[in-house]
């Protein structure tokens, strides 16, 4: 029997339409438990270098290996400490030894078991190992089922700034295991559900609408949140379809990143101050203060977005973060290494609304310094 023929009837497939680097994103529960299956399917290796952390390490790794052994495929681990420090530069070294230490080839994959970190950097040595091997997203946090592990960007954080080495390298094939959201922690939970909203906020107001009326069930678990994973997913590569390599559109999808890397960056990547998805529901609603601040939008638009995040409990103001934080100058130095920079000005997503985001290029540095200087007081 095929792997198709034994799909839960609740599964669902995004299909990333990209050429000879099309790929499907499936989502369901159970998927780690038939991995092996999709893996044989889809890929024509037959060996995996497996990379994940310790806290999914203890839940997953064992049924991931179980299910691709069943299979035949022969797969080795590597486990690495949790948390976004993780993602350095001996990190990248380490995963890279150990990749071809077991000798994976072109056709075989690494695989990436685990959240955004994990992630992005077992991608990033997919991408530069024999110039590109094949690489399968398993995402276990759900940030990373419905932003990270779709559309190919992969990378480390340096001293300078978060994800600013890095490669485009398309995942080919991701399996979303919507059983393991369960395990989540609800502030891990929440911090996912950022990005959820961030695509409501992008183009689709009534996906915006949806998330306040529903959001009690998507955090519940059950249809609703299989329909904001699949609308997120195909909201994602929809946009990377269309600018693959972030040339235009696909920056639209850094809504709140620039102001949300740059405090990542100021609470040193500590995530007992902030985590990723908090740091972008900051950014979001700085985006849209914002861009009412610049007449661009209503205030109203920039109090409903922070009304809804903390709704759900996310934090939506600077001081919102615990500790001290560094002053204005060296956030804007943060802001300054921007990848979304051209010529040294400055690129923000800024909104005409809910669900009316636009890419505004040679936004004044002295505009955003003043209206951080204030938003921190
Ligand atoms: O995929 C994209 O494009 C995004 O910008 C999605 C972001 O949510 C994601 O966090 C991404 O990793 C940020 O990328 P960066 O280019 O700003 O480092």
């Amino acid at each position: 029997m095929s792997a198709a023929m034994l799909r839960p009837a609740e599964e669902r497939i995004v299909h990333v339409p990209l050429g000879e680097r099309a790929y499907d994103i499936l989502i369901g529960p159970g998927l780690i438990g038939r991995a092996g299956g999709e893996f044989t399917a889809r890929l024509k290796g037959r060996r995996a270098a497996i990379i994940t952390d310790e806290n999914v390490a203890s839940h997953y790794l064992a049924p991931l290996m179980d299910s691709l052994q069943t299979d035949g495929i022969e797969a080795v681990s590597l486990t690495l400490p949790a948390g976004e420090k993780t993602k350095s530069f001996d990190n990248l070294a380490a995963v890279a030894d150990m990749v071809l230490s077991a000798k994976i080839e072109r056709n075989d994959a690494v695989i990436a078991l685990g959240g955004g970190v994990i992630g992005d950097l077992a991608g990033f040595a997919a991408g530069i190992v024999r110039r590109g091997v094949r690489f399968v997203q398993i995402p276990t946090s759900l940030l990373a089922q419905v932003d990270s592990s779709v559309g190919g960007k992969t990378g480390i954080n340096t001293r300078h700034g978060k994800n600013l080495l890095g490669v485009f390298h398309q995942p080919d094939l991701v399996l979303a295991d919507t059983a393991v959201l369960d395990s989540l922690s609800p502030r891990e939970f929440r911090a996912g559900y950022a990005e959820v909203v961030k695509y409501g906020l992008i183009d689709k107001p009534y996906f915006f609408h949806w998330l306040e009326k529903h959001w009690k069930q998507v955090f519940e678990g059950g249809p609703e949140r299989n329909e904001a994973i699949a609308i997120s997913c195909r909201a994602k590569a929809d946009v990377v379809v269309e600018d693959e390599r972030e040339t235009g559109r696909r920056a639209l999808l850094n809504l709140g990143h620039t102001f949300g890397h740059a405090l990542e960056a100021a609470t040193s990547y500590d995530s007992s101050r902030l985590v990723h998805g908090e740091g972008v529901a900051i950014g979001m609603v700085l985006a849209h203060q914002f861009s009412a601040r610049l007449n661009l939008a209503s205030p109203d638009d920039a109090q409903r977005v922070a009304a809804h995040l903390s709704e759900v409990g996310l934090p939506t103001r600077i001081t919102d973060i615990e500790g001290e934080l560094p002053p204005t100058d060296v956030l804007m130095d943060a802001i300054a290494q921007d990848k979304k920079v051209k010529g040294g000005k400055l690129t923000f997503i800024l909104t005409r609304g809910v669900g009316q985001s636009f890419v505004a290029d040679d936004v004044p540095p002295s505009e955003v310094a003043s209206f951080l200087e204030d938003m921190r007081s």
